[in-house]
Parts: C-alpha cells; sequence; structure tokens
C-alpha cells in the first residue's frame, strides 16, 4: 500500500519534507503567533464574510480530516476586505485537533495550543478555478478559529452529529442548508501573515487570517472529533487525533494585527 502522507510516527510532519521540501520552505504553516511582536497595522481592513448557506454540499472524512464543501460557482459564499484585495470565494472547512484537551491547534498563541483549530478555505477569484489558484502565492485565504474547551457549543454540534455517517476514510454524506458564520466568534479581530497549506502539498500560497477569539467546544465534544478514523473501512482502525502540524520558523516574516 502507498506510504501516504499522515500523522504518525512513521509518515508525520516530520517525515514530509523527503516528498515535499517545500515543507523546509521560507513562508511555511503554521506559526506561534507572539502578541507583543505582531505589528498593528490601521490599514488592515475589517473581513467581510458572507456565507449562503444554500451553498453547502457535503460532508467527508479524507482520512486526515473531516471537512465540509460548498458549490463554489459563484461568489454567494466569499470572503472579501481583510488583508485581501478582491474576492476569495469559500471552498471547504475543516478542523485539526488533538489527543486531549491540551493540544491540538495547528498555530499557537504565545506557545499555547488550543484543543483545536477551525479552517475556512478560500480561494481568489482572479483565478479560473480552486486548483489553479491552489499554486499562486496570493491564491488562497484560510481562516483559522481556536476552539477552547468550555461549554458545549450548540452550533459546532450540528457538525458533530454528521460524523457517525462518516466515521471512516473516503465516507461521505450530504451536508446542506449550514451556514459557517455560526462558527464565528464575536469578535473577527485577526492576526494575518504569508503561509502555506499545513498539510501536503505545503503550497505556499495562503494568506492566514487568525481570529484572535476563540469560540467554545466542550471535552465530550472532542470526543466525539476522536471517535472518526483516519482508516478506511475493513483497515485496522485509527482513531482520527493529532492530526495537526507544529508551528514552523517564521524565517523573518511579521504577522501583523488588525487590532491594537
Ligand atoms: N490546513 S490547510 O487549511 O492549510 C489546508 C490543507 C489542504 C487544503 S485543501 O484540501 O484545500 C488543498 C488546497 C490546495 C491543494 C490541495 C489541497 S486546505
Ligand atoms: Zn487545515
Amino acid at each position: 500500500m502507498s506510504h501516504g502522507w499522515g500523522y504518525g510516527p512513521g509518515n508525520g510532519p516530520d517525515k514530509w519534507v523527503e516528498n515535499y521540501p517545500i515543507a523546509d520552505g521560507p513562508r511555511q504553516s503554521p506559526v506561534d503567533i507572539v502578541p507583543g511582536e505582531a505589528r498593528y497595522d490601521g490599514a488592515l481592513q475589517a473581513l467581510n464574510l458572507k456565507y449562503d448557506p444554500g451553498t453547502s454540499k457535503g460532508i467527508v472524512n479524507s482520512g486526515h480530516s473531516f471537512q465540509v464543501d460548498f458549490v463554489d460557482d459563484d461568489d454567494s459564499s466569499s470572503l472579501k476586505g481583510g488583508p485581501i484585495s478582491g474576492t476569495y470565494r469559500l471552498r471547504q472547512f475543516h478542523f485539526h485537533w488533538g489527543g486531549a484537551d491540551d493540544r491540538g491547534s495547528e498555530h499557537t498563541v504565545a506557545g499555547t495550543k488550543y484543543a483545536a483549530e477551525l479552517h475556512l478555505v478560500h480561494w481568489n477569484t482572479k483565478y479560473p478555478s480552486f486548483g489553479d489558484a491552489a499554486g499562486q502565492s496570493d491564491g488562497l485565504a484560510v481562516v483559522g478559529v481556536f476552539l477552547q474547551i468550555g461549554s458545549a457549543n450548540a452550533q459546532l454540534q450540528t457538525v458533530l452529529d454528521a460524523l457517525d455517517s462518516i466515521k471512516a476514510k473516503g465516507q461521505q454524506t450530504t451536508f446542506t442548508g449550514f451556514d459557517p458564520s455560526v462558527l464565528l466568534p464575536g469578535s473577527l479581530d485577526y492576526w494575518t501573515y504569508d503561509g502555506s497549506l499545513t498539510t501536503p502539498p505545503l503550497l505556499e500560497s495562503v494568506t492566514w487570517i487568525v481570529l484572535k477569539e476563540p469560540i467554545s467546544v466542550s471535552s465530550d465534544q472532542m470526543s466525539k472529533f476522536r471517535s472518526l478514523l483516519f482508516s478506511a473501512e475493513g483497515e485496522d482502525a485509527s482513531c482520527m487525533m493529532d492530526n495537526y502540524r507544529p508551528p514552523q520558523p517564521l524565517k523573518g516574516r511579521q504577522v501583523r494585527a488588525s487590532f491594537n
């Protein structure tokens, strides 16, 4: 069987450079965000997120995470403003999480790990397709939202309720009528920097927009994430957890803050 990339001892983040040399590139993600070193930039615009629940399509276990895919044939669900110019369409959202509540996020804040991290993936409509955009330095914009252990999150629960149908790698089901803005915190204050995909192919095409305010998730809800499998039906069961890449070197990059 192909020894594809993953998060285990034999194929995890420290091994990715063997097949994806860009793993040691100049603008890799995630990074540790140090608030005291992030520079406030008054020129940064407010985020303008517009999501149409009619564009949510399905939910799938990718074998690395689970993702909710969106119809991206028009600008119905899109991101404008913030650090980007033009319009970026929502393609999918997914999560990264830990094997315990003390870890799981990809970005960290002054070394603090959150229990999980939501990524809303958008692509620049100046390019003809998602695939084209993915290879361009300004092709993608990912909004990152931290999940902090606390009270149960009712909005998140609607997503978690679908996980029983996609337990194993490759399983998918319809998931319509979902508005991802219900997963956003009250404040849209953010940090931003130029980075990459945090999984292979690790393309350096992402403008990262990491929200300062986390959303809540309960410990029981985190157990639901961990009930998914990395493995396909019929393979030895391997629980999906610790599917996060650790912070990478900044290599001279500046993280900017939209807030003082
Ligand atoms: N964790 S992350 O948000 O950085 C991320 C990793 C992979 C993707 S992708 O599946 O959209 C994708 C995008 C381009 C090429 C291949 C996959 S998004
Ligand atoms: Zn991600």
